[in-house]
């Protein structure tokens, strides 16, 4: 019997959330043929598309709702992480905060074995996506697919929080993205005419007419077939049943921080051991894979209103502040977010009217493990962050638990506040609050680091993301990322995105 012909794109890109949606519109741009393989559904549920319709989306379809593995520095806790299942990745139900972190990380990609990571280099990618209300200037850019807007009507318990941080001394900071980080200020969001602006909407809804570009929803890709020690295609189930998609140039994954590295161990690619341990054939034994797993880190200081909230005209995160626990260090390390709804704190009460002002820290220095449970491929894997096993971040977060507490405290809140719920006024002492931040920390949602980018025996992809031991394969998502920057991932995700279309291209 005859072979089928194999229907061939020339790229195939796994996984169509903020690094894949720039990945697919560029090479689309340049005149190729892509085929955009996502496990998640359309983005057609309105929700999506409000800038305040995220926290309906947690737990929802649309939501991986991953649990991590019981956290041994955090009371034995499982966290719950969302991540986003349906066109536009993380990028269709995240806080739309846009961020890009500080020079400092990205220089410190570079020294750390990534040429051409520094932040000279990587600006004037981050220019080159962004549409900014503001026009062409040093720090932003014009005419590019990514709306960047401002909040330009606060909620007034968010500006309570910008002038309260002003009370205490915090310098006020007009653009996070500009020439100082730290400082408090209002957000920029990803935001155009009171719609999110996703990845997928911003970079590839434009063009969903091209004839080079089939996009295939609800397809989990199991794994990446090789043939003579080359990535030529996936395989992916839709339903029950399988299929299998092939690329004649390269087969890049882009499905973020657990499914690439879960989608290479499922492909055998991975440490050989761990493998073996769960019945995955090796295909290529490569130590780092689902290595380095880190996270900056969340507590809700919760308050309860003396009355109800008005409601707010954008993303429901307006303000924050960047802070420092050490000035002769570059850079923030704390990162306090004011919310003006209850962002509940686990295990303690949740007050019908309130608002959160939630500490956060964005230099973690815990690393923990993605490894698969089995080598089912629907079996979710192991997710161990490790939180708070560093002694510095915990200290970090009661230094920034105190930080937000000395916020909500100010003259700015009184004709708000009622009380502080959470962590409460029975947690008076630094043991207190250690205590609180045990029973309490989460996830900022921005995890990164199972691919690690670099040149190292522990590192899976090379400074221009090709996969360690496989040709024609990249990774290209937040998982490439050695260390997180010290702001929220979706810009940083998306500048992924736009470096490996370039490198991608270079080579083509
Ligand atoms: C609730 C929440 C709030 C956040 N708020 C902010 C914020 O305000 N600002 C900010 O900058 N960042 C925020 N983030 C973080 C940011 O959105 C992410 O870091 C970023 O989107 C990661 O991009 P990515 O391309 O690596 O992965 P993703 O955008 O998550 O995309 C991965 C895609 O791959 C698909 N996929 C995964 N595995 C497979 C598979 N096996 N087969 C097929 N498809 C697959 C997924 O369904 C998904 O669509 C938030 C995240 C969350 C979850």
């Amino acid at each position: 019997m005859s072979q089928p012909t194999r229907v061939e794109h020339d790229y195939l890109v796994v996984g169509a959330g903020s690094a894949g949606s720039v990945i697919a519109r560029r090479l689309l741009d340049a005149g190729h043929s892509v085929h955009v393989v996502e496990a998640g559904s359309k983005d057609d549920d309105e929700r999506v598309h409000s800038p305040q319709g995220w926290p309906l989306l947690l737990q929802s379809p649309l939501d991986w709702a991953l649990m991590t593995v019981p956290q041994r520095h955090a009371d034995n806790r499982s966290l719950y992480w969302p991540r986003g299942k349906v066109l536009g990745g993380s990028s269709s139900l995240n806080g739309m905060i846009y961020i890009r972190g500080h020079r400092s990380d990205y220089d410190a990609w570079a020294h750390t074995g990534c040429p051409g990571w520094d932040w000279d280099s990587v600006l004037p990618l981050f220019k080159r996506s962004e549409d900014h209300v503001d026009g062409e200037s040093a720090w932003h850019g014009k005419g590019g697919p990514l709306p960047v807007g401002r909040i330009t009507e606060p909620h007034p318990t968010a500006a309570a929080f910008v002038e309260a941080a002003l009370a205490l001394g915090h310098e006020h900071t007009e653009d996070f993205n500009g020439e100082r980080m730290v400082g408090v200020g209002f957000n920029h969001a990803t935001i155009r005419d009171g719609r999110r602006m996703s990845a997928w909407q911003s970079f590839v809804a434009p063009l969903l007419g091209n004839p080079a570009l089939t996009v295939t929803t609800g397809a989990h890709v199991h794994r990446v077939l090789m043939e003579d020690g080359r990535a030529v295609g996936v395989e992916y189930a839709v339903g029950g049943a399988l299929h299998r998609a092939y690329a004649s140039a390269e087969v890049v994954l882009s499905g973020g921080v657990i499914g690439s590295a879960q989608t290479l161990l499922l492909s055998g690619i991975g440490p050989a051991r761990h493998l073996r341990e769960v019945g995955v054939e090796v295909t290529v034994d490569l130590p780092g894979v689902g290595e380095n797993l880190h996270d900056h880190l969340l507590v809700s200081n919760v308050y309860e209103a003396s009355r109800p909230l008005p409601p707010g005209k954008a993303n429901l995160l307006e303000s924050q502040l960047f802070a420092s626990t050490d000035a002769r260090r570059p850079g923030p390390d704390l990162q306090p977010l004011f919310l003006h709804l209850v962002y509940p704190a686990e295990s303690y009460p949740v007050p019908e009217h309130g608002y959160t002002i939630a500490p956060g820290i964005v230099r973690p220095l815990s690393r923990g493990t993605l490894r698969l449970a089995s080598a089912d491929p629907e079996a979710a894997p192991l997710l161990d962050p490790n939180v708070l096993s560093e002694r510095y971040d915990l200290e970090a977060l009661v230094d920034a638990v105190e930080l937000c507490r000395e916020i909500g405290g100010q003259a700015a809140f009184d004709t708000w506040r009622k009380a502080e719920v959470a962590p409460g006024p029975e947690a008076r002492t630094r043991d207190d609050l250690r205590a609180y931040v045990r029973r309490a920390v989460g996830t900022y949602h921005h995890q990164v680091g199972t691919c690690r980018m670099g040149q190292d025996s522990l590192s899976v992809v090379d400074p221009e993301l090709r996969v360690y031991g496989v040709q024609g394969l990249r990774v290209a998502d937040a998982s490439v990322m050695p260390s997180v920057p010290s702001g929220n991932t979706n810009a940083p995700s998306i500048m992924i995105g736009e470096k490996a279309s370039d490198l991608i291209l270079a080579a083509s």
